[in-house]
Protein backbone atom coordinates (compact mmCIF):
# COMPACT_ATOMS: atom_id res chain seq x y z
CA UNK A 1 0.00 0.00 0.00
CA UNK A 2 1.23 3.70 -0.31
CA UNK A 3 -0.31 6.44 2.02
CA UNK A 4 -0.11 9.44 -0.58
CA UNK A 5 -3.50 11.38 0.89
CA UNK A 6 -6.27 11.10 3.59
CA UNK A 7 -8.45 9.43 1.49
CA UNK A 8 -6.11 6.41 1.72
CA UNK A 9 -7.60 6.00 5.46
CA UNK A 10 -10.55 3.73 5.29
CA UNK A 11 -11.65 4.09 8.97
CA UNK A 12 -10.34 7.23 10.77
CA UNK A 13 -12.12 6.37 13.86
CA UNK A 14 -10.12 2.73 13.73
CA UNK A 15 -6.88 4.28 12.60
CA UNK A 16 -7.11 7.12 15.50
CA UNK A 17 -7.31 4.54 18.09
CA UNK A 18 -4.56 2.19 17.02
CA UNK A 19 -2.21 5.61 16.89
CA UNK A 20 -3.17 5.94 20.43
CA UNK A 21 -2.51 2.79 21.36
CA UNK A 22 1.34 3.14 19.64
CA UNK A 23 1.29 6.34 21.99
CA UNK A 24 0.44 4.45 25.14
CA UNK A 25 3.26 1.19 23.59
CA UNK A 26 5.45 2.56 21.26
CA UNK A 27 8.22 -0.07 21.27
CA UNK A 28 5.28 -2.88 21.01
CA UNK A 29 6.16 -3.71 17.82
CA UNK A 30 10.04 -3.22 17.59
CA UNK A 31 10.80 -6.84 15.73
CA UNK A 32 7.83 -5.96 12.76
CA UNK A 33 10.39 -3.51 11.43
CA UNK A 34 13.37 -5.54 11.94
CA UNK A 35 16.32 -5.46 8.86
CA UNK A 36 13.84 -2.89 6.65
CA UNK A 37 14.87 0.40 5.61
CA UNK A 38 13.14 3.83 5.05
CA UNK A 39 14.43 5.81 3.02
CA UNK A 40 13.29 9.81 3.54
CA UNK A 41 13.63 11.50 0.14
CA UNK A 42 13.34 16.02 1.03
CA UNK A 43 13.52 17.95 -1.72
CA UNK A 44 12.43 20.96 0.81
CA UNK A 45 12.99 21.74 4.44
CA UNK A 46 11.52 19.88 7.39
CA UNK A 47 11.98 20.06 11.44
CA UNK A 48 9.27 17.83 12.19
CA UNK A 49 8.51 15.37 9.65
CA UNK A 50 12.31 14.66 9.24
CA UNK A 51 12.39 13.42 12.58
CA UNK A 52 9.17 11.97 14.04
CA UNK A 53 9.19 10.22 10.56
CA UNK A 54 12.82 8.80 11.83
CA UNK A 55 11.87 8.20 15.08
CA UNK A 56 8.73 6.19 14.27
CA UNK A 57 10.81 3.97 12.34
CA UNK A 58 13.37 3.04 14.93
CA UNK A 59 10.02 2.54 17.33
CA UNK A 60 9.25 -0.16 14.64
CA UNK A 61 12.91 -1.29 14.30
CA UNK A 62 13.16 0.00 11.27
CA UNK A 63 16.44 1.37 9.88
CA UNK A 64 15.83 5.03 8.69
CA UNK A 65 18.28 6.66 6.04
CA UNK A 66 18.08 10.33 4.76
CA UNK A 67 18.89 12.40 2.10
CA UNK A 68 18.02 15.69 1.12
CA UNK A 69 17.70 15.26 -2.80
CA UNK A 70 17.78 19.10 -3.38
CA UNK A 71 21.37 20.16 -3.19
CA UNK A 72 22.89 17.00 -2.16
CA UNK A 73 21.61 14.61 -5.04
CA UNK A 74 22.56 14.91 -9.22
CA UNK A 75 18.95 17.32 -10.18
CA UNK A 76 15.71 14.94 -10.81
CA UNK A 77 14.17 15.27 -14.40
CA UNK A 78 10.43 14.37 -14.67
CA UNK A 79 9.40 15.08 -18.09
CA UNK A 80 8.89 12.41 -20.03
CA UNK A 81 11.00 12.13 -23.53
CA UNK A 82 12.98 14.94 -22.50
CA UNK A 83 16.12 16.06 -24.03
CA UNK A 84 18.12 15.92 -20.66
CA UNK A 85 21.00 18.32 -21.96
CA UNK A 86 19.94 21.47 -19.07
CA UNK A 87 20.47 21.35 -15.52
CA UNK A 88 18.79 17.61 -14.47
CA UNK A 89 21.24 14.95 -14.47
CA UNK A 90 19.37 11.90 -14.11
CA UNK A 91 15.92 10.67 -14.70
CA UNK A 92 13.35 9.62 -11.93
CA UNK A 93 12.95 6.50 -13.68
CA UNK A 94 16.53 5.71 -12.92
CA UNK A 95 16.45 7.63 -9.54
CA UNK A 96 13.22 5.63 -8.65
CA UNK A 97 14.07 2.37 -9.34
CA UNK A 98 17.79 3.04 -7.86
CA UNK A 99 16.43 4.01 -4.67
CA UNK A 100 13.85 1.09 -4.60
CA UNK A 101 16.81 -1.67 -4.15
CA UNK A 102 18.07 0.25 -1.10
CA UNK A 103 14.72 0.53 0.75
CA UNK A 104 11.96 -1.38 1.46
CA UNK A 105 9.32 2.17 2.39
CA UNK A 106 10.56 5.43 0.34
CA UNK A 107 8.92 8.48 1.87
CA UNK A 108 8.99 12.20 -0.15
CA UNK A 109 8.41 15.47 0.46
CA UNK A 110 7.95 17.59 -2.83
CA UNK A 111 6.24 21.08 -1.92
CA UNK A 112 4.45 22.72 -5.00
CA UNK A 113 6.02 25.11 -7.41
CA UNK A 114 2.73 27.92 -6.59
CA UNK A 115 3.03 29.28 -9.89
CA UNK A 116 1.74 26.49 -12.00
CA UNK A 117 -1.15 25.08 -10.73
CA UNK A 118 -1.71 22.15 -13.60
CA UNK A 119 1.78 20.65 -12.64
CA UNK A 120 1.11 20.97 -9.11
CA UNK A 121 -2.24 19.01 -8.88
CA UNK A 122 -0.57 16.39 -10.98
CA UNK A 123 1.33 15.97 -8.44
CA UNK A 124 4.46 15.40 -10.71
CA UNK A 125 6.83 14.25 -8.07
CA UNK A 126 5.01 12.12 -5.75
CA UNK A 127 3.01 10.14 -8.45
CA UNK A 128 6.44 9.84 -9.99
CA UNK A 129 7.71 8.13 -7.03
CA UNK A 130 4.62 5.75 -7.12
CA UNK A 131 5.05 5.11 -10.74
CA UNK A 132 8.48 4.34 -10.93
CA UNK A 133 9.76 3.00 -7.58
CA UNK A 134 8.89 -0.68 -6.81
CA UNK A 135 8.14 -0.45 -3.45
CA UNK A 136 5.40 1.38 -1.33
CA UNK A 137 5.47 5.50 -1.46
CA UNK A 138 4.57 7.94 2.24
CA UNK A 139 3.78 11.40 1.40
CA UNK A 140 5.41 13.59 3.89
CA UNK A 141 3.65 16.60 2.18
CA UNK A 142 3.06 17.07 -1.31
CA UNK A 143 1.53 19.85 -3.78
CA UNK A 144 -1.41 19.41 -2.90
CA UNK A 145 -1.98 17.20 0.71
CA UNK A 146 0.30 16.62 4.09
CA UNK A 147 -1.37 13.50 4.69
CA UNK A 148 0.91 12.58 7.96
CA UNK A 149 -0.42 16.11 9.61
CA UNK A 150 -4.16 15.30 8.60
CA UNK A 151 -4.34 12.05 10.68
CA UNK A 152 -1.68 13.86 13.34
CA UNK A 153 -4.47 16.77 13.82
CA UNK A 154 -7.28 13.79 14.15
CA UNK A 155 -5.52 12.26 16.73
CA UNK A 156 -4.89 15.50 18.67
CA UNK A 157 -8.13 16.89 18.31
CA UNK A 158 -9.85 12.97 19.38
CA UNK A 159 -7.33 13.30 22.34
CA UNK A 160 -8.47 16.94 23.43
CA UNK A 161 -12.17 16.90 22.74
CA UNK A 162 -14.17 17.07 25.75
CA UNK A 163 -17.36 16.93 24.21
CA UNK A 164 -19.16 14.12 21.58
CA UNK A 165 -18.99 16.06 18.32
CA UNK A 166 -16.58 19.12 19.38
CA UNK A 167 -17.28 22.76 17.29
CA UNK A 168 -13.30 22.15 14.98
CA UNK A 169 -12.43 25.51 12.78
CA UNK A 170 -10.10 25.99 10.41
CA UNK A 171 -9.07 29.53 10.25
CA UNK A 172 -6.63 31.15 7.10
CA UNK A 173 -4.42 33.87 9.13
CA UNK A 174 -1.84 36.16 7.62
CA UNK A 175 1.38 35.23 6.21
CA UNK A 176 4.18 37.86 4.54
CA UNK A 177 5.08 34.56 1.98
CA UNK A 178 2.95 32.62 -0.23
CA UNK A 179 2.38 29.33 1.18
CA UNK A 180 1.24 25.86 -0.11
CA UNK A 181 -2.22 24.45 0.58
CA UNK A 182 -1.47 20.68 1.26
CA UNK A 183 -1.59 21.20 5.19
CA UNK A 184 -5.29 22.80 4.87
CA UNK A 185 -6.42 20.53 2.47
CA UNK A 186 -5.39 17.71 4.35
CA UNK A 187 -6.97 19.34 7.30
CA UNK A 188 -10.42 19.36 5.74
CA UNK A 189 -10.09 16.04 4.50
CA UNK A 190 -9.76 14.17 7.89
CA UNK A 191 -11.81 16.59 9.55
CA UNK A 192 -14.88 15.19 6.48
CA UNK A 193 -13.85 12.00 8.22
CA UNK A 194 -14.62 12.70 11.59
CA UNK A 195 -17.38 13.43 13.93
CA UNK A 196 -17.15 17.13 14.45
CA UNK A 197 -18.43 20.24 13.70
CA UNK A 198 -16.32 21.62 11.15
CA UNK A 199 -16.44 25.05 9.53
CA UNK A 200 -13.52 27.27 7.55
CA UNK A 201 -12.71 30.91 8.04
CA UNK A 202 -10.44 32.93 5.30
CA UNK A 203 -10.92 35.68 3.70
CA UNK A 204 -12.53 36.63 0.54
CA UNK A 205 -10.45 35.34 -2.30
CA UNK A 206 -8.54 32.53 -0.19
CA UNK A 207 -11.18 29.93 -0.44
CA UNK A 208 -8.99 26.31 -0.77
CA UNK A 209 -10.41 24.23 -3.65
CA UNK A 210 -13.88 23.63 -3.84
CA UNK A 211 -13.24 19.61 -5.03
CA UNK A 212 -11.99 19.56 -1.27
CA UNK A 213 -13.89 21.61 0.75
CA UNK A 214 -17.55 19.80 -0.94
CA UNK A 215 -20.16 20.95 1.21
CA UNK A 216 -17.84 22.01 4.48
CA UNK A 217 -18.98 25.82 5.00
CA UNK A 218 -16.93 28.43 4.41
CA UNK A 219 -17.18 31.50 6.48
CA UNK A 220 -15.62 35.02 5.24
CA UNK A 221 -16.14 36.48 9.02
CA UNK A 222 -13.14 35.08 11.51
CA UNK A 223 -16.00 36.35 14.56
CA UNK A 224 -18.99 34.06 13.16
CA UNK A 225 -16.91 31.44 12.30
CA UNK A 226 -15.51 31.29 15.97
CA UNK A 227 -18.38 31.26 17.98
CA UNK A 228 -18.77 28.53 19.99
CA UNK A 229 -15.67 26.90 19.01
CA UNK A 230 -14.02 24.05 20.60
CA UNK A 231 -10.61 24.06 18.42
CA UNK A 232 -9.20 26.93 16.13
CA UNK A 233 -6.88 25.01 13.85
CA UNK A 234 -4.80 28.17 12.01
CA UNK A 235 -2.55 27.76 8.80
CA UNK A 236 -1.79 30.46 6.32
CA UNK A 237 -2.23 29.35 2.58
CA UNK A 238 -1.93 31.69 -0.61
CA UNK A 239 -4.85 32.07 -3.04
CA UNK A 240 -5.84 28.92 -4.93
CA UNK A 241 -8.17 31.31 -7.50
CA UNK A 242 -5.77 33.48 -7.68
CA UNK A 243 -2.95 30.59 -7.65
CA UNK A 244 -0.56 31.40 -5.18
CA UNK A 245 -0.75 34.70 -5.35
CA UNK A 246 -0.59 36.82 -1.78
CA UNK A 247 -3.86 38.87 -2.23
CA UNK A 248 -4.55 39.94 1.55
CA UNK A 249 -1.98 40.39 4.57
CA UNK A 250 -4.55 41.85 7.12
CA UNK A 251 -3.38 41.49 10.29
CA UNK A 252 -6.49 41.66 11.44
CA UNK A 253 -6.77 37.93 11.18
CA UNK A 254 -3.90 36.64 12.96
CA UNK A 255 -5.21 34.53 16.23
CA UNK A 256 -5.19 36.39 19.33
CA UNK A 257 -6.42 35.15 23.30
CA UNK A 258 -9.60 37.66 22.92
CA UNK A 259 -10.25 35.78 19.42
CA UNK A 260 -9.56 32.33 20.58
CA UNK A 261 -11.76 32.58 23.87
CA UNK A 262 -12.30 28.88 25.61
CA UNK A 263 -10.99 27.23 22.13
CA UNK A 264 -7.56 25.36 21.73
CA UNK A 265 -5.46 26.51 19.28
CA UNK A 266 -3.78 24.36 16.92
CA UNK A 267 -1.17 24.59 14.27
CA UNK A 268 0.85 22.30 12.21
CA UNK A 269 4.37 24.29 12.94
CA UNK A 270 6.64 25.67 11.90
CA UNK A 271 4.31 29.11 13.01
CA UNK A 272 5.61 32.85 13.00
CA UNK A 273 4.77 34.55 15.98
CA UNK A 274 2.78 37.46 16.09
CA UNK A 275 2.17 37.41 12.25
CA UNK A 276 -0.57 34.28 12.45
CA UNK A 277 -0.80 34.11 16.26
CA UNK A 278 0.41 36.15 19.04
CA UNK A 279 2.89 34.96 21.66
CA UNK A 280 -0.02 34.94 24.05
CA UNK A 281 -1.80 32.52 22.43
CA UNK A 282 1.27 29.72 21.74
CA UNK A 283 2.92 30.65 25.22
CA UNK A 284 -0.50 29.76 26.73
CA UNK A 285 -2.18 26.43 28.48
CA UNK A 286 -4.62 26.80 25.30
CA UNK A 287 -2.05 25.57 22.98
CA UNK A 288 -1.76 22.07 21.38
CA UNK A 289 1.16 22.77 19.16
CA UNK A 290 3.99 20.77 21.19
CA UNK A 291 1.37 17.92 21.18
CA UNK A 292 0.48 18.12 18.13
CA UNK A 293 4.31 17.94 16.94
CA UNK A 294 4.63 14.84 19.49
CA UNK A 295 1.81 12.91 18.09
CA UNK A 296 3.56 12.91 14.73
CA UNK A 297 5.46 10.10 15.55
CA UNK A 298 2.69 8.16 16.31
CA UNK A 299 0.65 9.24 12.91
CA UNK A 300 3.92 7.99 11.12
CA UNK A 301 4.75 4.96 13.18
CA UNK A 302 0.92 4.26 12.27
CA UNK A 303 1.11 4.24 8.87
CA UNK A 304 4.41 2.58 8.68
CA UNK A 305 3.28 -0.52 10.92
CA UNK A 306 0.47 -0.82 8.16
CA UNK A 307 2.81 -1.37 4.95
CA UNK A 308 4.51 -2.89 6.73
CA UNK A 309 2.28 -5.65 7.64
CA UNK A 310 0.33 -5.37 4.42
CA UNK A 311 3.40 -4.97 1.93
N1 LIG B 1 5.16 21.22 6.99
C1 LIG B 1 4.48 22.24 7.61
C2 LIG B 1 4.31 23.49 6.82
C3 LIG B 1 5.28 23.69 5.71
C4 LIG B 1 5.06 24.93 4.89
N2 LIG B 1 5.40 26.09 5.69
C5 LIG B 1 6.29 26.99 5.31
O1 LIG B 1 6.83 26.88 4.25
C6 LIG B 1 6.58 28.12 6.28
C7 LIG B 1 7.75 28.92 5.82
C8 LIG B 1 7.96 30.23 6.52
O2 LIG B 1 7.27 30.57 7.48
O3 LIG B 1 8.87 30.93 6.06
C9 LIG B 1 3.60 24.99 4.44
O4 LIG B 1 2.94 25.98 4.70
O5 LIG B 1 3.13 24.01 3.80
N1 LIG C 1 4.46 20.21 10.48
C1 LIG C 1 5.50 19.86 9.68
O1 LIG C 1 5.35 19.12 8.70
O2 LIG C 1 6.70 20.38 10.05
P1 LIG C 1 8.06 20.30 9.21
O3 LIG C 1 7.81 21.10 7.95
O4 LIG C 1 9.09 20.92 10.10
O5 LIG C 1 8.34 18.88 8.89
Amino acid sequence: MNYTSIQDIDDIHTWVEEAKQLKANPLADIALGKNKTLGLLFFNSSLRTRLSTQKAALNLGMNPIVMNVSGDAWGIEFGDGTVMNGNTAEHIKEAAAVVSQYCDVIAVRAFPTLTDKTKDESEQVLSSFVKFASVPIVNMESATGHPLQGLTDALTISEHAKIAKPKVVLSWAPHIKALPHAVGNSFVEAMQKMDVDFVIANPEGYDLNPEITKDTPVYHNQEEAFKDADFVYTKNWSSYDNYGQVINTDPNWMITKDKLGAAKFMHCLPVRRNVVVEDAVLDSDSSLVIEQANNRTYAAQLVLKKILENG
